[in-house]
Formats: C-alpha cells, sequence, structure tokens
C-alpha cells in the first residue's frame, strides 16, 4: 500500500491541471479559479441540503440545524468572493470575454440544483444540460422531489397546524405558489416561540439561507454593472436589468410575508 500523501489525498494533480485559460490574459485565470470554487462550494451546499432535507423529513429538526447554519456560512464566503472579482476592471474583462461565447453561469446545473432543493423550481433550466446526462439527472431528481420548504411545511403539520393538502402533496416540479394558509400556520410559531422551539428555530436557519442568497445576488448584479455596465450578458438574458429582477426571490416566502403581521 502506498503512503497517503497530502498531494494524492486531496488529488491535486487533478485538481491544478482543470484550469485551462483561452486567452494569454492574466485575469482569465483568476475568473476561472473564481468560478471553478463557486462550483466546490455549491457541492458542499448541496451534500448538506441534501442531509437536511432528510433530517426534516425525520423530524430531526435539531440535527438538521449544523447543516443549515453551514449553508449560510458556505453562502458568506461566496458573497465575499465577489470582492476578488471586484479587482477586475472593466477593461481586463473585456479583453477575455469573447472567449465566454454564449457559456454563462445561467447554466450552472448545481446552482439550479441548489435552488431546487431549497424550493425554487423551474424546470425550463434542465435543457442547458442536454449535453451531460449525469448532471441533467441529478437536476432533474432535485426538481421532482420535495424541498427544503416541501419538507418544512410537511414537518409544521406533523406538528399539529392545520396546512391545506395541497401544500403537503403537490407536483413537486411545479413553481410554489405562496399560500396564506401555510404564513399563518408558521405566524402562530413566531407569535409564541417557546411552544415551538424547534420549528422557530429551523424557521430561522431558513430565514438565513434566503438572506445570505439575496445577498449574493445583490453583490453579483452591483459587481457586475461595475464589470460590464449596460451590456447584455453573455448567456442572453439583458445583463443588469435581469439579474436585478432575481434579488427578490424567496425560496421561503411565507416566512417573510408574516413577519408584517407580528
Ligand atoms: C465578470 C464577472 C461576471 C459577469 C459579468 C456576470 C454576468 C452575468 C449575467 C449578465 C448573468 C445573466 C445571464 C446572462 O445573460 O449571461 C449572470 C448569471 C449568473 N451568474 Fe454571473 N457574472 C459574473 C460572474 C459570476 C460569478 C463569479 C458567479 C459565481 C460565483 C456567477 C454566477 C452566476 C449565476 C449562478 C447566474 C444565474 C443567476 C440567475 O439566473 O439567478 N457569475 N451572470
Ligand atoms: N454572463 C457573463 C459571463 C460569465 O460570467 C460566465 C461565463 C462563463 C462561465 C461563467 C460565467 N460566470 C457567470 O455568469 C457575461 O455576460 O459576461
Amino acid at each position: 500500500m502506498t503512503d497517503m500523501t497530502y498531494a494524492r489525498y486531496l488529488a491535486l494533480d487533478d485538481l491544478l491541471a482543470a484550469q485551462h485559460p483561452v486567452s494569454d490574459e492574466h485575469d482569465e485565470l483568476l475568473f476561472i479559479v473564481i468560478h471553478q470554487t463557486k462550483e466546490l462550494w455549491l457541492k458542499q451546499i448541496l451534500s448538506e441540503l441534501h442531509l437536511a432535507i432528510g433530517l426534516v423529513q425525520r423530524d430531526a429538526l435539531v440535527e438538521a440545524y449544523k447543516s443549515l447554519a453551514r449553508v449560510s456560512r458556505i453562502q458568506s464566503v461566496m458573497t465575499l468572493a465577489w470582492e476578488v472579482l471586484a479587482t477586475m476592471t472593466p477593461s481586463d474583462y473585456s479583453t477575455f470575454r469573447p472567449v465566454l461565447g454564449t457559456s454563462s453561469g445561467f447554466q450552472s446545473d448545481q446552482f439550479r440544483t441548489m435552488e431546487f432543493l431549497l424550493g425554487l423550481k423551474q424546470a425550463g433550466h434542465l435543457e442547458f444540460q442536454a449535453d451531460r446526462p449525469h448532471a441533467r439527472a441529478a437536476m432533474e431528481q432535485a426538481l421532482c422531489q420535495p424541498s427544503l420548504w416541501d419538507e418544512a411545511n410537511r414537518a409544521l403539520a406533523r406538528a399539529g397546524f392545520a396546512l391545506p393538502p395541497e401544500a403537503l402533496e403537490r407536483d413537486f416540479s411545479a413553481t410554489y405558489e405562496p399560500s396564506p394558509q401555510v404564513e399563518a400556520a408558521w405566524l402562530e410559531v413566531y407569535r409564541d416561540p417557546h411552544r415551538h422551539w424547534d420549528l422557530y428555530q429551523l424557521a430561522e436557519k431558513l430565514v438565513d439561507i434566503d438572506d445570505a442568497l439575496s445577498t449574493w445576488r445583490h453583490k453579483h448584479v452591483l459587481t457586475v454593472s461595475r464589470i460590464i455596465g449596460g451590456k447584455p450578458g453573455t448567456g442572453g438574458t439583458s445583463g443588469v436589468p435581469y439579474l436585478a429582477s432575481t434579488v427578490t426571490k424567496r425560496a421561503f416566502p411565507e416566512l417573510w410575508s408574516l413577519r408584517t403581521s407580528l
């Protein structure tokens, strides 16, 4: 048996051989490293979300907190990464932007899978994975299974709260529609946290994740505006106006709307 070494354990030769700038521009390496790092963090986030969904399903809420707290901390690190990218000026970026063609973060299957697992379902995003069957299969699985929000609502129902049947059994691949009854049930939890402490803590962990995702989206649009101004995106959207429209998306909408009534 060969002795384990640092480089073998971390598969460093594979990892460090996977950066292939297409241009000779100095900043292209940074662009690749930032995106690869983000995909690694997304891989970890997906692993935590799968674990947390299973735990919530089994009413092991306290055990789920650890994974959920880890997700929001990883999101904070991803948000901080914008600081590094913002050192790239518009002229630096425009030297190699043409090599990107029509590729875009819009096509990130792990980002969409994260959205799906949280509860932001949009089947249309599967189409970008036509050439990657394994990625498409994982996305499709996440699209069709109950999301973290679906499972949180089911746990709430098992704890005795009255939830409409359509909030518990639905076509999980369809876009989630916020429900006044779901909001009313979580409002009860928030009005008397000490009686429903575990559900209350779960809800606040979910708000942390929604908050961090929106903060990440905000820094994305700000950085994009700083780097490409009003140019359209390589992925075919309007660019900044499109990204700005995503900042108000919420995976757990009722946890935000109920706050008006507290
Ligand atoms: C120079 C840097 C960047 C620019 C100019 C930029 C620009 C854009 C634009 C314009 C879009 C909209 C889709 C399109 O038309 O292309 C987009 C989407 C996206 N980008 Fe970036 N981006 C940059 C860096 C990043 C980085 C570093 C990440 C991840 C860490 C990222 C992740 C994403 C994701 C996940 C989407 C899809 C967002 C959604 O639809 O909600 N981007 N980007
Ligand atoms: N959408 C970006 C291009 C871009 O950012 C990108 C291209 C390839 C791989 C990752 C990317 N990052 C996020 O959108 C642009 O319009 O310049």
